[in-house]
């Protein structure tokens, strides 16, 4: 197992304190600069897990709280059977929405719908054609929002049998013609490979190999960026850090990848830092911590949003996101789900913001 020795780098900032690895990544400008993207998943991966059914108004309402923080992409729900995953039954409703009535927002949303196989994306587009939609581009002036999907394969072959009801390598075949119809459609296209650090079937020992081998799969059929994911929570430092040397080694560009932390240990953003100081750019994360899987039983939401805008802040990193603003979309979103917030930093700066308030 490989060592983690942190490098206290980000006392000072990024470029400036790691000039061997900037000249290395001297082509890749995105990996140089401070800025993280970060990709909200809270109404989709968030929501998919809650206990408590919301209405399609309130997943309205957060998503276009969200859209007002700062953040440029939001994923918003997904094609999923309700048998399934019930929570996500309003999907189509919101597409229709976000097709029709945007949120306002200062600056362009990627709007991002999971589909599991070709089924979810053929309904996706047909609702996009009825509207009269096009999927957008990103850095064309004439869209405030751009639609995108997600579709997933698993590590290991327990999951992906529980989640995707198939194999891997069936999986890996239900993705072909999803990455063409959505390249038919101008649709960019985002992997996941979940239980990438811990599977809840066959444990903590997820061959790294084996996720670099599906990252670098999905990226040679079409995928736009991969997300791995710690769907279980399991990851460590050191594991993490071993699985971005695999990542590496099989030739797969940070550019390409997001990370992707659940904080069932409260490792996420340990593990986040491992992921900094290996040039990756851009983390999924959920307002308030919301969700878990519902094919990982007792796994935890991803890390919070607030937490990791707060952890990033402090490293000398932009994210472009209004921390006090998500904080209380955090608090209010929690209430909705008569749940507790999961997000330390956003209670605190709500505490900070009444304090401030009660003593100017
Ligand atoms: C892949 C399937 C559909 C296979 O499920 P299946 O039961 O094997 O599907 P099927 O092809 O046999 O079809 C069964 C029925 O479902 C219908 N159907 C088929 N497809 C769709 C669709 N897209 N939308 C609506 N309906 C659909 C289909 O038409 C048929 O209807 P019937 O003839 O019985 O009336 C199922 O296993 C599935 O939906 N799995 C997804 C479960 C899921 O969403 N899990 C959570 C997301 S993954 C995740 O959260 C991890 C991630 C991404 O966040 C990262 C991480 O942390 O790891």
């Amino acid at each position: 197992m490989q060592t983690f020795k942190p490098r206290l780098l980000f006392r000072c900032p990024l470029q400036t304190a790691r000039p061997r690895a900037a000249r290395h990544f001297a082509t890749e400008a995105r990996l140089t600069a401070d800025h993280v993207r970060i990709v909200e998943v809270g109404p989709r991966d968030g929501l998919q897990n809650e206990k408590k059914s919301i209405s399609l108004e309130t997943k309205l309402e957060l998503i276009s709280k969200l859209a007002k923080t700062g953040l440029t992409t939001i994923e918003a729900g997904s094609f999923v059977p309700a048998k399934w995953v019930p929570q996500m039954a309003s999907t189509s409703e919101i597409l229709q929405h976000l097709i029709k009535k945007p949120p306002h927002s200062d600056n362009q949303i990627a709007y991002n719908y999971l589909v599991p196989n070709i089924k979810g994306l053929e309904d996706l587009v047909k609702i996009m054609d009825a509207e009269g939609a096009t999927a957008g581009s990103k850095g064309d002036p004439e869209f405030s929002t751009t639609t995108e999907i997600s579709l997933f394969a698993a590590a290991t072959e327990a999951f992906s049998k529980a989640n995707t009801n198939c194999t891997i390598a069936e999986s890996l075949e239900r993705v072909r013609p999803i990455v063409a119809l959505a390249k038919e459609k101008h649709i960019r296209v985002r992997g996941y490979v979940s239980v990438a650090l811990g599977c809840p079937y066959e444990g903590p020992n997820v061959a790294p190999s084996k996720v670099a081998d599906i990252t670098a799969t999905l990226l040679e059929m079409g995928a736009d960026e991969v997300s791995v994911a710690d769907t279980t929570g399991m990851g460590t430092a050191p594991r993490t850090l071993e699985l971005l040397k695999a990542l590496s080694a099989a030739g797969i560009a940070n550019s390409d990848l997001a990370l992707h932390f659940h904080d069932t240990y409260g490792q996420a953003l340990v593990n986040t830092v491992v992921g900094l100081e290996h040039g990756v750019r851009i983390f999924d994360s959920s307002v308030g911590g919301l969700g878990g899987c519902p094919y990982s039983k007792g796994a935890t939401g991803n890390v919070a949003t607030e937490d990791l805008v707060h952890t990033l802040h402090s490293l000398g990193m932009h994210t472009g996101i209004d921390l006090e603003e998500m904080s209380r979309i955090g608090s209010w979103i929690s209430d909705q789900l008569g749940r507790a917030n999961d997000s330390r930093v956003g209670k605190a700066t709500l505490a900070r913001i009444a304090r401030e308030k009660s003593c100017p």
